[in-house]
């Protein structure tokens, strides 16, 4: 593509040498990745800054340097003052900018993200759409799946595969948007159509400064909402009204609104809400009409996550009917409440609860449902906020009659350090088994008939990150293999 085209969409630039004649193969923002031909973008990271490694990315081939201030170099160089919002625009014109022309849902929350956009993906292949979808578990395009490292991946990755979707003739695009995405501008190039906000509860404070500006990240995805090439296009901005945070969101966008609740007035919301043990049933109501929804999710975080991927789907015109039907039929979501069955008399379920309200949402959930006791294996996060740690352990209390606290991807921390930011002050009894393997055997011989155990925080992951190695390690896995075990020898 010509420089000059590339460059098109950029309000304001300076260049140091001619660049008409100039043409780039490709754009990357990391010199170990460029190749012959390329723009290297230079970002100023949280480890390192990108703009030490011009000469690095000059000699494995780069014909020009996008940077925010001037460095000495051969190639020219185009001078910005965002290199992380201009990285997103460019990636958008060299892609052709392809959410311009699909129909892109945003989701964004501390939970529910990765569940909602599975619910609209049922919803909307139900309804003979092809979608796409980008989050945690994986990104999918039409059907075919790819492996993902970060929930929402940097700008250029995002632009190729919405570019890629296209192509595919998806007609409908729904991401998984995280704060630190927000925070790095990920997404600045994305033209979203409906913005979701599930809620926002404590994470990733070791990430933000604090909780203030935790919601100022995520409330990004609202204030871009309209602001793309295409703005012609309705948007919409989808608000839990029982977020405590809710008003904050709605003034953060110029958009129209559609609300979702069940304690506040909202557009869509559930009545009757009724926990079985084979799911979830309750009233859905909409200006319009209503339903009644029994569904084999379980829990009322998942009523909230039905009612807000019931939002998006009715303002992208699929009839009630249809949404029903894919809830009463959810396939659910890998390692959400996943339940594990080998013929055993009590229950096992595993769930990506990492954050002090998951966990809690998750154990009052069994808890309403529990005959026996509840046993909890659970750990937190290395290299992560480590103000969760005391919070979910003090959750992990109040909820559970045995509790045993676990590693859970230390990453580069000690698992005693960790364990220690989570039961310093704690009051209570529990048992601390480093060996996730061991602690889930422990939990699951001490459960009798009628007890659940939950094996919490890492749902669908299938690794042990342990000092920057990843070791094969599924929850599921495990249990089934010693459930089984314990079958053969009791
Ligand atoms: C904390 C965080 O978000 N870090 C992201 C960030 O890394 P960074 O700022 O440390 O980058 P850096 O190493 O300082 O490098 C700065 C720049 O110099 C470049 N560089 C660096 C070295 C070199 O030799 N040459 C070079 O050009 C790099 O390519 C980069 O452009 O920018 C990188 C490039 O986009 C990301 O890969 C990286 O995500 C890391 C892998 C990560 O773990 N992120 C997690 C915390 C994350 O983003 N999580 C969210 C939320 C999860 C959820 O709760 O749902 C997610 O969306 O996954
Ligand atoms: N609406 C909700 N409110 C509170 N907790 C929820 C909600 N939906 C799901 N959960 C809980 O949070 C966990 C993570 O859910 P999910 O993967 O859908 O969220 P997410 O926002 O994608 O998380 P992540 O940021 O880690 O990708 C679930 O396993 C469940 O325990
Ligand atoms: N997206 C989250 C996932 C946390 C999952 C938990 N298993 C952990 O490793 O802390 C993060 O990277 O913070
Ligand atoms: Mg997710």
């Amino acid at each position: 593509m010509k420089m000059k085209k590339l460059l098109e969409h950029l309000p304001f630039y300076q260049v140091t040498q001619p660049i008409s004649k100039l043409t780039v193969q490709g754009i990357s923002m990391d010199s170990r990745s460029i190749g012959p031909g390329d723009l290297f973008v230079c970002i100023r990271g949280i480890k390192v800054d990108g703009h030490d490694y011009v000469q690095d990315a000059v000699n494995n081939g780069a014909v020009a340097v996008m940077c925010e201030e001037r460095v000495d170099t051969s190639v020219p160089v185009i001078l910005v003052n965002d290199t992380v919002r201009a990285l997103a625009m460019v990636a958008s014109t060299f892609y052709g900018h392809p959410s311009e022309s699909l129909h892109v849902i945003g989701v964004t929350g501390t939970n529910g993200k990765t569940t909602i956009t599975y619910l609209l993906d049922e919803i909307f292949c139900r309804h003979k759409k092809v979608t796409g979808l980008i989050g945690t578990i994986q990104i999918c395009v039409a059907g075919k799946a790819y492996p993902v490292k970060n929930t929402t991946p940097d700008a250029l990755s995002i632009q190729k595969y919405l570019s890629m979707m296209k192509k595919s003739r998806v007609d409908t695009a729904i991401m998984e948007v995280s704060s630190h995405a927000l925070d790095q501008g990920r997404v600045y190039g994305c033209d979203f159509d409906i913005a979701i906000f599930t809620n926002l509860t404590r994470d990733h404070l070791d990430y933000h400064h604090d909780f203030d500006d935790y919601l100022r990240a995520k409330s990004l995805l609202f204030a871009q909402l309209g602001n793309g090439y295409n703005s012609g296009r309705d948007k919409y901005a989808i608000i839990n009204m029982d977020s405590p945070v809710a008003k904050r969101f709605i003034r953060s966008t110029s958009q129209p609104l559609l609300t979702y609740g069940i304690n506040h007035r909202a557009d869509i919301m559930a009545k009757d809400c009724m926990l079985k043990e084979t799911g979830t049933t309750f009233t859905l109501t909409t200006p319009e009409s209503e339903v009644r929804i029994d569904s084999p999710l379980m829990g009322l975080f998942n009523v909230y996550n039905m009612l807000a991927a019931a939002g998006a789907a009715l303002l992208s015109d699929i009839p009630l009917s249809v949404i029903q039907q894919a809830f009463n039929q959810s396939r659910g979501v890998r390692g959400r409440f996943e339940p594990v069955r080998e013929g055993q008399d009590y229950g096992v379920v595993v769930d990506y609860a990492h954050t002090p309200d998951s966990l809690e949402n998750v154990l009052k959930t069994i808890a309403e449902l529990c005959t026996g006791q509840i046993h909890v294996v659970v750990g937190c996060g290395g290299d992560r906020d480590r103000s969760k740690r005391p919070l979910m352990a003090q959750v992990a209390i109040k909820w559970a009659d045995h509790v045993i606290f676990t590693s859970d991807n230390p990453r580069t921390e000690s698992p005693k350090q960790i364990f220690k930011d989570m039961t310093n002050h704690l009051q209570g009894t529990y048992k601390i088994i480093e060996s996730r393997e061991d602690a889930i055997e422990s939990a699951l011989k001490a459960a009798y008939q009628g007890d659940v155990v939950l094996i919490a925080g890492k749902g669908h992951e299938t690794y042990q990150e342990i000092n920057g190695v990843r070791h094969h390690f599924d929850d599921c896995e495990i249990a089934r293999k010693i459930l089984r075990s314990m079958k053969e020898s009791p």
